[in-house]
């Protein structure tokens, strides 16, 4: 068999699964490398399972707030199953068969690179004139005294379980944490999340995260803030975490959301020239390359976490490697936590603005009090917008929403922002009436500029 490639592409996550369906279209004769399944995290463990089963507390939500509707219980069993469903019952047979049909060399095994254009897969030896990294990223476990005492999650364990425990402990008040947080204690898990921060979300806009505080509480959430486990330990079936305050917390199982790390370690990338960052990532430039022939894409590159990062970046590498080279542009790209409300963010935070030593000015309004939306979808409404303009260009470099479906109308803001729309452009749109996407009417009116 001739085992020379155009392209190899090395894990099969969204990022990798983007990167190769474009050369593949493009008639590139390509080897695809997985170790586990085709889908990688994203589709097994991560966004698929826990935004499925997110999705019945949040229609149930809906109900409960919706006035003149009754009657929706939440049904594990049911939930579960469909998941199950949805992660393909850990079976990737599908794809697999999907790529050979395509023309894929589809190759299940480790990769590991030997030296420039040359893979080791599995105990095949192969040469390609470029390589794709797409090797993702793995959670990160703190050392912790006592850690093998406990019963130890990560995002594996908790989106694949059949049976849901009673008492549970989130380490952790980022986006794995404040998602499952949500997801366990709309099932009736009594959850307690511990955050060694002193508020939630710490990457978002301080708001975000004091709404999160504020809402997460009604899913009967905990929250302990300000505080970190000093030791793990046993006490009969229950995990029990010593706190650096003195007290303690327990449960049946201790869920780590305690962040991800690129997927670097062991894989041969220096016999390629590939050079890691200070937090293990690989380095790329604009164009996704991190060295000769050799290419970089999603988590592995620890420039933005996120599947729709992941895919992007497949199609600047799938682009620059058919020779129509485009440059990436990160700035405005939409951030979405699936917590209830969503609280979602596109472009920067204040902090990170003033670090750039931009002009800026602010507003925010409370959905309510401003636009009708909020009052015909439920009793009772919640929302909140927040917009950061650059005064000096008249542009928006912000946003931040934690309000229903604000992980859809965030859009608006993640384009405006990414296309740099001037301000006056944007106070001229004329949104649907009554809709959440009004509320930018309002808050651009309040931005002083
Ligand atoms: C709980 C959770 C929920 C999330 N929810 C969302 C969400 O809703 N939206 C969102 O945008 N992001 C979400 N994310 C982030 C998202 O999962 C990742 O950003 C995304 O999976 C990254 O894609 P990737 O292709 O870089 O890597 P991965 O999905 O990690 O895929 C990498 C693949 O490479 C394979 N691989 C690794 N090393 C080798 C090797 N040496 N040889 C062969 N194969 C190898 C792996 O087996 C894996 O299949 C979530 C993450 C978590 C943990
Ligand atoms: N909806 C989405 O798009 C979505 C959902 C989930 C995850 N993700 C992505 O996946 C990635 C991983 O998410 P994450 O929330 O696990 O990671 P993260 O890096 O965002 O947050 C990790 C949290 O754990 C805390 N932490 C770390 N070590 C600790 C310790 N020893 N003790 C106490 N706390 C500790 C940190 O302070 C931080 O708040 C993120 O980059 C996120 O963007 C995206």
């Amino acid at each position: 068999m001739d085992d020379h490639f155009d392209v190899a592409v090395l894990g099969m996550g969204p990022g990798g699964e983007v990167a190769a369906g474009r050369l593949l279209k493009a008639g590139k004769k390509i080897a695809v490398i997985e170790r586990e399944l085709i889908g990688g995290e994203c589709a097994y463990w991560a966004c698929i399972p826990s935004k499925t089963v997110l999705r019945p507390p949040e229609a149930r939500t809906e109900v409960q707030r919706a006035a003149g509707v009754s009657g929706a219980e939440l049904d594990w069993s049911e939930t579960s199953g469909y998941r199950d469903y949805m992660i393909r019952h850990l079976d990737d047979k599908d794809q697999i068969d999907g790529y050979a049909r395509q023309g894929a060399e589809v190759i299940k095994g480790e990769a590991r690179i030997t030296g420039p254009g040359r893979i080791l897969a599995g105990d095949r030896e192969l040469s390609a004139d470029h390589i794709i990294i797409a090797t993702g990223s793995d959670p990160v476990l703190p050392t912790l005294e006592g850690l093998d005492q406990i019963t130890a999650w990560t995002n594996r364990e908790t989106y694949t379980a059949t049976t849901l425990p009673e008492r549970a402990v989130i380490i952790g008040g980022s986006a794995v944490g404040v998602e499952t947080a949500t997801f366990l204690a709309r099932f009736g898990v009594k959850v307690t999340l511990i955050h060694r921060g002193d508020r939630l979300l710490g990457r978002e806009e301080s708001r975000a995260g004091e709404l999160a505080y504020q809402y997460l509480p009604e899913a009967g959430v905990e929250i302990r803030l300000g505080v970190t486990a000093r030791r793990g330990r046993r006490e009969g079936d229950q995990s029990v975490l010593d706190l650096d305050d003195g007290t303690e917390v327990a449960g049946d199982v201790v869920v780590f959301a305690t962040g991800r790390t690129p997927r670097t370690q062991g894989l041969g990338f220096e016999h390629a020239g590939v050079v890691l960052g200070d937090r293990g990532q690989v380095q790329v430039d604009e164009h996704c390359r991190a060295g000769e022939n050799v290419w970089a894409i999603g988590d592995v590159t620890g420039i933005m976490p996120f599947t729709h990062v992941a895919k992007y970046q497949g199609r600047i590498a799938a682009d620059a490697i058919l020779g129509t080279p485009r440059k990436a542009f990160y700035e405005g790209i939409p951030r979405v936590v699936f917590a209830d409300p969503e609280i979602a963010a596109a472009g920067l935070t204040l902090d990170q603005a003033g670090r750039r030593g931009l002009k800026t000015a602010a507003a925010e309004i409370d959905l309510a009090a401003a636009i009708t939306r909020p009052w015909t979808y439920e009793r009772d409404p919640r929302g909140h917008l927040g917009l950061l303009a650059d005064t000096d260009r008249k542009v928006l470099i912000g946003a931040w929403a934690v309000a229903p479906m604000a992980g859809e109308w965030i859009h608006q803001a993640s384009l405006a922002i990414r296309a740099q729309i001037p301000i006056e452009t944007l106070r001229d749109q004329v949104a649907q009436y009554p809709t959440y996407h009004e509320a930018y009417q309002a808050a651009l009116d309040k931005l002083e500029i």
